[in-house]
Formats: C-alpha cells, structure tokens, sequence
C-alpha cells in the first residue's frame, strides 16, 4: 500500500523537508532541508543567509517563492539534484530517519501535497511526485544496493 505523507503532525510527516531535521550543507547548519533548498534559489549570499535563519521552514519557503530577488538562471537544471543531495544528507544525519526510511521497504512513497504536481502528487493525484520518487531512490542507496 502507498506511503502518503505531507504535514509533519500526520504519519511520515518526518519526510517533509519541513520538519525540523537539520543538515550540514556547504559548511554550515540549516535547520531543515527545506531552509537549504529554498535558499539555493538565489545566487545572492546575503538573501541566502536571511533564509537560513528563517524562524521557521513556512518562512524559508515564503522568502524562497518570492520573486523580488532573481532566481539563479539555471536553477530548473540543478534543483533536482539539489533537492537529493540535501535530502539524502538528512537521512545520513539522523539515524533514527534513516531507520524509518527504511521500514517502509518497497511502498511507493508519495508527498500528498495537494497544491503541489511537481514535488508531490497534486490534489487529484496526478503530479510528478519528485519527491516522493526522491526518497526511494535515497532508499535504495541506503540498502547499498
Ligand atoms: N508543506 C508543503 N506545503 C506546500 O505548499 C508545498 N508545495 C509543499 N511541498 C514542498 O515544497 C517545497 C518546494 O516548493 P517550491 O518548489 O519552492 O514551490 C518542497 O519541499 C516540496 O516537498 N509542502
């Protein structure tokens, strides 16, 4: 049966890049994946640094959205990979995470994000899902294979 998730309140919700799971990235803490993410936007250091200290991963990702500072030209080519790098870093960082990636075996995991058809599967199920698809491809280097 399919792993849904999405709030962090709600079962797997530590999946979420919003949950509070922080990471080292380029040499320095981020709160939580979605803190680097969003930051990674943008080429200027300073906005980059605003996002880092954002009170919370809502705030990170309301700055990163905003379009009063340029997103970095090539940014659709790299956010992908982005997104792994930093994703997998937190499963590396906390064992108990990396655990319980690992306890869902072969499910298909998806991000029930209903407003969402890139990251997650939109609210009639039809995104692309990237990062549920992110997470079992991080499953799987976990097992090594
Ligand atoms: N909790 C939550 N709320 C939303 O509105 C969302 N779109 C998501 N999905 C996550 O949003 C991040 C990327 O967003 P943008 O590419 O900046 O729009 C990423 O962490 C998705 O997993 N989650």
């Amino acid at each position: 049966m399919p792993i849904y998730f999405y709030s962090q309140r709600m079962l797997y919700g530590e999946f979420s890049n919003f949950a509070k799971y922080g990471v080292k990235m380029d040499g320095e803490w981020w709160p939580t994946t979605e803190h680097y993410f969003q930051a990674q936007k943008f080429v200027d250091p300073d906005y980059r640094t605003q996002i880092r200290n954002a009170d919370t991963p809502k705030r990170a990702a309301e700055l990163g959205r905003s379009r009063r500072v340029p997103l970095r030209p090539d940014w659709e080519d790299v956010k992908d990979d982005i997104m792994y790098a930093c994703v997998l870093k937190k499963f590396e960082t906390h064992p108990e995470l990396r655990e319980r990636l690992l306890s869902t075996g072969d499910e298909e995991i998806i991000e029930n994000a209903p407003g969402d058809f890139y990251w997650g599967c939109g609210k009639d199920g039809t995104g692309k899902n990237m990062l549920g698809k992110i997470l079992m491809d991080i499953r799987t280097a976990l097992r090594g294979e």
